[in-house]
């Protein structure tokens, strides 16, 4: 039996339609309803014939569903509750799939009745893309999704939200959204940070011209850049959203770049040769645990392009 019949996704652009996607190759009696702010990316996932049905308010569109998924940016997230909660059939589980879950859980709770029925998740799957368009019906497959229900949540929807999730492919792990907002400061959101600075810093270094900088990036530079694509309102969200978690991060990441620094400077080599050592073991757990490969190229563009 299928854990939920009638869903609705609010927020239709990269994670909104991979999740369309996935429910319809994997779930195909599932009834797909979805909504966005944007007419033209409402007009876009009609076209692609992503859902059974587009309606034009959040309102309208869950006035049936019995699982609700949120996936719009993390600040949009409190309005979004706001404007359907007069909507939301008594029994319909909600959820969303934000990057940051302390934020969501609290906005969630604070305009939408019956606490039990809130389980926030978080698929750790996506790309530097946005839009309908970039979506893919495999993203999830072999992909962390991260529970985070709060103490209120009725155990019965946390485990159908879990039987959803593993049947579009992802294996789940349960975690406080404070313990998840730690966490993913260090291995999603610092990441990003460090991407967005060192492409910005490298386009603006005087004695480059931005023409020499794309030209010569073939190397490492070419991985920031496409993570430092990512979306700009995405990412300016976490980054408000989940202030305290990345600033304490970085101010640990601050440090360890001072020690780097001091080495160099002091022709340290035993240091650096200790600390790239060290790196190069977390790489090859990263690809022992899975979770390089199982991101796969899907939607991306090939590599060499
Ligand atoms: N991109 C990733 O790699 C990734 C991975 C996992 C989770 N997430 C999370 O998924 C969520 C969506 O991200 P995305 O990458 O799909 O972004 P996206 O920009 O591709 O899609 C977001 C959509 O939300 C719509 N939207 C914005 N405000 C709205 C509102 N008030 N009501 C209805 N629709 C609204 C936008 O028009 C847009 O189409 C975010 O919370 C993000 O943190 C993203
Ligand atoms: O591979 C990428 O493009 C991503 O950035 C995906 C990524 C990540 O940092 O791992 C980004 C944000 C999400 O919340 C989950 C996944």
């Amino acid at each position: 039996m299928l854990p939920f019949a009638r869903l609705t996704i609010i927020g239709t652009g990269l994670i909104g339609s991979s999740l369309a996607r996935a429910v319809r190759a994997k779930m195909p009696g599932v009834t797909l309803t979805g909504h966005d702010l944007d007419p033209d990316v409402r007009a876009r996932a009609q076209a692609l014939q992503l859902f059974d049905d587009i309606a034009d308010s959040a309102g309208a569109a869950v006035t049936d569903a019995d699982l609700v998924i949120l996936a719009v940016p993390p600040l949009a997230m409190s309005a979004v509750a706001d404007s359907l909660a007069g909507d939301l059939p008594p029994d319909a589980v909600i959820s969303d799939v934000g990057s940051v879950k302390t934020s969501v859980r609290d906005a969630l709770m604070a305009a939408l009745p019956g606490p039990q029925r809130i389980v926030p998740a978080h698929p750790v799957a996506g790309t530097e893309n946005s839009g309908p368009e970039a979506g893919f019906a495999e993203l999830f497959d072999g992909r962390w999704c991260i529970l985070t229900p709060p103490d209120v949540a009725d155990p019965v929807n946390v485990e159908r939200l879990a039987e959803f999730w593993r049947r579009l492919g992802s294996e789940i792990e349960i975690m406080t959204a404070e313990h998840h907002d730690m966490v993913l400061a260090v291995t999603s959101h610092l990441p990003h940070l460090i991407a967005y600075t060192i492409v910005g810093t490298a386009s603006d270094v005087e004695d480059v011209t931005r023409s020499e900088v794309i030209k010569y990036s073939a190397g490492g530079f070419r991985d920031f850049t496409r993570i430092a694509a990512s979306d700009p309102t995405m990412w300016r969200d976490v980054f408000l959203a989940n202030k305290d978690a990345v600033l304490a991060m970085l101010q640990r990441f601050t440090e360890d770049l001072t020690a780097l620094q001091r080495a160099i400077r002091w022709d340290d080599g035993d240091t650096l040769h200790r600390h790239f050592s060290a790196t190069r073991d977390t790489r090859r757990r990263v690809i022992d645990a899975g979770q390089d490969t199982a991101a796969p190229d899907f939607g991306r563009g090939p590599r060499s392009a």
